[in-house]
This record gives C-alpha cells, structure tokens and sequence, in this order.
C-alpha cells in the first residue's frame, strides 16, 4: 500500500509530514506506519485463516507498540530470546501464540518460556530435546515441541542471511530427523506437535519455498509411517520484500501456492513467521545531512544516522532508496555515498547516489521498518534513535532517542586509589 506520499512536495508517512516528525523528535528517527504495518498483516491474514496461524519475527521489529498493533490484530509471533517473550507479554500478546526458535536457548530461557505457558518450542538439536525433555519434567510440565529440520534448500539470497543449507548452524539435518523425533516420542515432558523449517531471509522466488515445503511432506510421510501424526508445519518466513527493483511473489501467490500443495494434507495446518514482509516497508529512518564534503574525486553527502543506526548497508551490502523529503528540492544534484558519523569506512547507508541535496536537508531512508532499529547498537557512544509511530494524523513517540545516562547505564568508576 501507499503510505509514503507526497502532498504540495512534501513526503508524507499517512497524513503526517515528515518534517513535522523531524522537527518535534529530531533526527536521525526511525518512522513507522501503523495503516501499512496493518496493511500488510491482513495480507497475509487474509489468506491464512484459523487453524493455520502467522507468527510474526519479533527480530524483524521488536518496539512495544509495533507488537501491540500485531497483538490486537491477532498475531502470534516467533521468538528467539526470553526478553522476545517478555516484550510479546508486555505488549499483550498471548503466550500460547508465540513459537520459540533459537539455537541456543539457555536453561533460564527454556523455564522462562515453560513457566509462561508459551505454544510451542522449535527445538534446533538433540542435545536441546534433552534439556527441554529435563526442565520441563523437573517442573511437571509437558513442552509442546516441533523440530526445527534443515530441509538443505539454496533461498538463492544473501549468504549472511541463508539459513536452509547443510553447512549452516540452523537446525537439524533432514537425514537425521526421524531419529530425533522417534527419540522425542518416548522422552517425558515432551508433546510433538509439528515440524519447522526457516530457509532464508529476503527470498524473491516461489521455487525454494516450494522445494523446502516438497522435502518437509516426505518428512511428514515418513513420520506417519511411523505413527508420528504432525498437527502442523512451519514454513517460517523469509519472502522477501521490494528494496529498489526486486520482484518478491505477492503474498496471496505465496501462500496459495503452499496450501495448493497441503490439499493432500487436510489435517495439516500451515504456519508462517514473515518478519520483514510485515514491517520493511512499513519505515523509514529520518536522517538530516550534516555537510557535503568532495575529495576531489568523490563526493560525500554526511548524514546524522549511522551504521550503529541502520546496519544493513555496512553489513549486507543491502541496497535502502534514499530521498530527500523536500521533493522539488532546488538544490545542485550530486552524486556521491551516502555516510554515517562512524569512525568505519563501511559506514554507509547508500553509494553512488543521486540526490539534490545541500547541508540541512532532511532525507528518508526506505524501507527500513526491518532489521533497523533492532540491529542498532551504542556504537561511539551513539545514543539511539528515537521511533515514532504515525497513525493517520497522530504521531506517538514509542521509544525515546536515548540519553548519555542510558548509554552508560551500569557502568561505574573503579575506586580512586590514592583515596581506597
Ligand atoms: C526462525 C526464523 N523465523 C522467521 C524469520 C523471519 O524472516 P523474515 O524476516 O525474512 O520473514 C527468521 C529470520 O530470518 C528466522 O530466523
Ligand atoms: N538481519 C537480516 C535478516 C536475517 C534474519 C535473521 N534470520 C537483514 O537485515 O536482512
């Protein structure tokens, strides 16, 4: 949906212009839009009735207030930490929605999630089985349990952000999951409830879902043969989303083309975890330029975000749009990067971009309501930014721009020793 707009050459998010955002919260802000963050759920809600279910990844955009909207639309989340839950929890989610991943989930972590009645755990090894298997006994409880099977399928994406392949650390290897989940029928304390798989991030094709989905039914074959009945299976998530040119498959094709498949599995339902396809475009990061800066070769535009703002440039190479939010700018057009205060020379946002700018500008960062705010970090003792939530004319400061105070929180001076 529409909902970066320009009126009278002004970009606005909704009915509110991003200037205003700029000039009550300062920069650099992250900006999200409740009407496309809802939008974009009922894409997929649409096409994914009860008792299949969508569990956004709570990684993808983890602000109280972006859960709060998921959780009254009737979300369920995919997790990957104890403070996932606790901010599902705090944001009103229900803790028999959420789905636990992580393929390293602590002792405290699974007793956590145990003692808050969480839906179900996607258990990445045996060793994991075992601790859950114990933990949950100890407490007299049962874990309901799918098994996170790596299906070895290419998501021809980011090597960073492939998860599906034998050589990575996700999950267990599809030749050796039978053997665990006969291993998990006879341990106590465990109740196998279906299987999951997670091949990749920002996938712009059907093929490797469909792959992945072809090689967990011979896994749900082979299990039934083994009087091992699924209640369902988790696609996880991973469509990808437009950044420049991309041309990910609409959610409606995605979807049916997996339920098409499940025809001949009436007593299957089919869960998802999109993360990035709920929130990506759903912000932006506001950064205002700083100064122009020519080497005599290169120009350079010098923004106040940075790497420890919006990492995915610095580590992915990922492409974000950049414009400036003054649509008829008068200003000279260069072309130059796009740079960060950071003490990196990967501290870039954008490269080789064309903009008309001059110092003062405000510019917006596309489609960084993913993986933005999340992966920011303290970086140079960078505060981080604040994050706004816009819903039709209304603007809500869901997090604060964080102060010196907050950076060095817990820290403390060692005893001065001339006076110990
Ligand atoms: C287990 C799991 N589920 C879901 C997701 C969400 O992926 P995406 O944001 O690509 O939809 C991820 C992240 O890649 C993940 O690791
Ligand atoms: N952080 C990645 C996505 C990986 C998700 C984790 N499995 C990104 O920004 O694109």
């Amino acid at each position: 949906m529409l909902i970066m707009k320009e009126i009278e050459g002004v970009l606005h998010f909704e009915d509110v212009a991003l200037p205003a955002v700029a000039e009550q919260f300062a920069t650099p802000c992250y900006v999200y839009s409740k009407a496309a963050i809802t939008a974009n759920w009922q894409a997929f809600s649409e096409q994914l009735p009860a008792p299949h279910k969508i569990c956004f990844a709570v990684k993808a955009n983890s602000n109280l207030a972006v859960l709060q909207v998921l959780a009254e639309l009737g979300a369920g989340f995919d997790v990957v930490s104890g403070g996932e839950i606790a901010r599902v929890l705090r944001a009103g989610g229900k803790a028999r929605d959420i789905v636990f991943s992580g393929v390293a989930k602590s002792d405290a972590e699974i007793r956590y999630a145990l003692s808050q009645g969480i839906g179900q755990f996607n258990v990445e090894s045996d060793a994991e089985l075992e601790r859950i298997s114990e933990i949950a006994t100890g407490m007299g409880l049962t874990a309901q349990i799918s098994l996170r099977v790596n299906p070895d399928v290419d998501a021809k994406t980011h090597p960073y952000i492939a998860t599906g392949l034998e050589d990575n650390k996700f999950g267990i290897p599809m030749q050796d999951a039978l053997a665990t989940y006969l291993r998990a029928a006879k341990l106590p304390g465990i109740s196998i409830v279906g299987a999951d798989c997670h091949i990749g991030s920002q996938l712009t094709e059907l093929a490797p879902f469909l792959a992945a989905l072809e090689r967990m039914l011979a896994l749900v074959d082979t299990l039934a043969e083994h009087d091992i009945q699924l209640r369902h299976i988790d696609m996880g998530g991973g469509l990808g989303v437009t950044y420049s040119d991309e041309q990910p498959p609409q959610v409606a094709a995605y979807i049916q083309a997996m339920l098409a498949r499940l025809e001949d599995y009436p007593h299957l339902a089919l869960y998802l975890e999109p993360g990035r396809a709920i929130v990506a475009n759903a912000g932006v990061l506001l950064t205002r330029v700083e100064y122009l800066k020519f080497n005599g070769h290169k120009h350079f535009i010098m923004v106040d975000a940075g790497m420890n703002d919006l990492l995915r440039p610095a580590l992915y190479q990922a492409h974000h749009d950049i414009v400036n939010v003054d649509c008829h700018s008068k200003a000279a057009s260069i072309t130059g990067d796009v740079v960060g205060p950071v003490c990196e020379t990967g501290d870039f946002l954008g490269q080789n971009r064309t903009l008309k700018v001059q110092a003062g500008d405000l510019l917006a960062v596309k489609s960084a309501g993913a993986y933005g705010f999340t992966m920011s970090s303290n970086y140079n003792t960078r505060p981080k930014p604040a994050e706004v939530m816009i819903a039709g004319a209304q603007m809500h400061l869901v997090r604060a721009r964080e102060t010196l105070e907050d950076v060095w929180r817990g820290e403390t001076l060692i005893p001065n020793e001339a006076k110990a």
